[in-house]
């Protein structure tokens, strides 16, 4: 290891410890946590059962930088190249556009074998795997429903294709020895102000029911399910609503995503976790970064990404968060904005684990709101960034900005040649 690294890292662990903050420990702990890097950051969305089809349900990508993964194989390199550059073993999230099989298949018909090669690669490379069904960028969802659909034949369909996702949860769970969270986000809403607001999340309630009635074992495979407040095209109402899955998950115990941009645009989901966390058995997080809309900008240490890690940390929820991503840019090299994101969302889980919570709680509770905020300034200024190059280094990884010379070495060698 660098000496300055080292030097550096010795003189911040007994600043830290001062202040009863055992620095080694915490990276240890936070060896521990994985996060769940979104393949779709790779490949502008767009998956491998219909490449050529448009990206529908409201979401969108932006920007045309060359390089995007146009197969399995691409898309696993690219994911290696990224994970060669952040500390830590994680999981790649997979959505079921992402086959890898000469079959055309409907997504009703998907199957484990159809992901087999995504096993086979996650074994060799020590990743977990989470999965999501696909419900849009389809036919059967050109009109903006899927499962609340009034159509019953399409609404089959669709909870045909989330029945089969779970298996296929359930299969990589089962495979890797790592539980594989499925994650149900539908699309589902109306642009302008709907007459009937009940009857769709009436139908999105029994086709869940009938989605989740099969049981899985749990050690496998996770069900959660992610609401919005409203997507392009859904502007008015959209049927899985905050309101809609906080009630459907606490009542029959699935996860509950909170995905950072789908509230108010002063609306954050820090503020949300400890309470959702007095009352369900888990929490899955979408860490994005909104810009005035749902905009999936790549996740920056900005005051909510500390926020949201400093509640996992103070309130020991860490455990029992499931830790995922989901930003998409194509303004800038893909590899890149995985690394630049995930590496963020690790070093803010640092930066909470190196403030000195109990003094804090302690001063909260005496009602020393003075001691609170000099302290809680004064530490922003610590030097967590040593103990976090002292992690990268010891995890193998480059050290500050020296990965960026490695993204654009892989940027000519590999990525200009698509
Ligand atoms: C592609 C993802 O499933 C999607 O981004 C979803 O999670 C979402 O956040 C939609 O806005
Ligand atoms: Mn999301």
């Amino acid at each position: 290891m660098d000496k300055q690294v080292k030097q550096a890292y010795e003189a911040a662990k007994a600043l830290y410890a001062q202040h009863g903050i055992d620095t080694d420990a915490m990276l240890n702990k936070l060896a521990d946590i994985k996060v769940s890097v979104h393949c779709w950051q790779g490949d502008d969305v767009k998956g491998f059962l219909n490449q050529e089809g448009e990206l529908t349900g409201g979401i969108s990508v932006t920007g045309q930088y060359p390089g995007a993964a146009t197969t399995p194989s691409e898309l696993r390199a690219d994911l290696e190249q990224a994970f060669a550059l952040i500390p830590g073993k994680h999981k790649v999230n997979l959505h079921a556009i992402y086959t890898d099989t000469d079959e055309q298949v409907e997504l009703d018909q998907i199957e484990p074998k159809h992901y087999e090669n995504w096993v086979k690669w996650a074994k060799e490379q020590g990743l977990g795997l989470d999965f999501n069904p696909t419900c849009f960028s389809h036919e059967k969802s050109s009109d903006g429903f899927t499962l609340s659909h009034p159509d019953p034949e399409i609404r089959k369909f669709w909870i045909d294709h989330c029945k089969a996702s779970r298996r296929i949860g359930a299969y990589f769970g089962e495979q890797l020895g790592q539980t594989c969270v499925t994650n149900v986000w539908i699309p589902d809403g109306f642009k302008d102000n709907p007459v009937d607001r009940m009857s769709p999340r009436k139908r999105l309630k029994d086709s869940l029911d009938e989605v989740f009635a099969e049981p899985l074992n749990p050690k496998h495979n996770l069900d959660a399910v992610e609401s919005k407040l409203f997507g392009l095209g859904s502007e008015a109402y959209v049927v899985g609503s905050h309101e809609f899955y906080m009630g459907y998950g606490l009542q029959n115990n699935t996860l509950i995503c909170l995905d950072a941009g789908h509230f108010h645009p002063t609306e954050v989901i820090s503020g949300k976790l400890s309470s959702l966390a007095l009352f369900t058995s888990g929490i899955l997080l979408h860490v994005s970064r909104p810009m005035r809309w749902d905009s999936d900008h790549v996740v920056i240490m900005d005051d909510e990404l500390l926020e949201i890690a400093r509640e996992l940390v103070r309130h020991e929820l860490l455990g029992t968060t499931h830790i995922g991503l989901d930003f998409f840019d194509a303004s800038i090299n893909r590899v890149a904005a995985w690394v630049v994101g995930t590496r963020n969302t690790i070093k803010a889980l640092l930066r909470a684990m190196l403030e000195p919570v109990d003094a804090l709680k302690q001063a909260e509770v005496a009602g020393d709101y003075t001691t609170r905020l000099a302290l809680t300034e004064e530490f922003k200024s610590y030097p967590f960034g040593a103990v976090w190059d002292y992690y990268c280094a010891q995890q193998g990884v480059p050290v500050r900005e020296q990965w960026i010379k490695e993204v654009k070495s892989y940027e000519q060698e590999v990525l200009q040649s698509r």
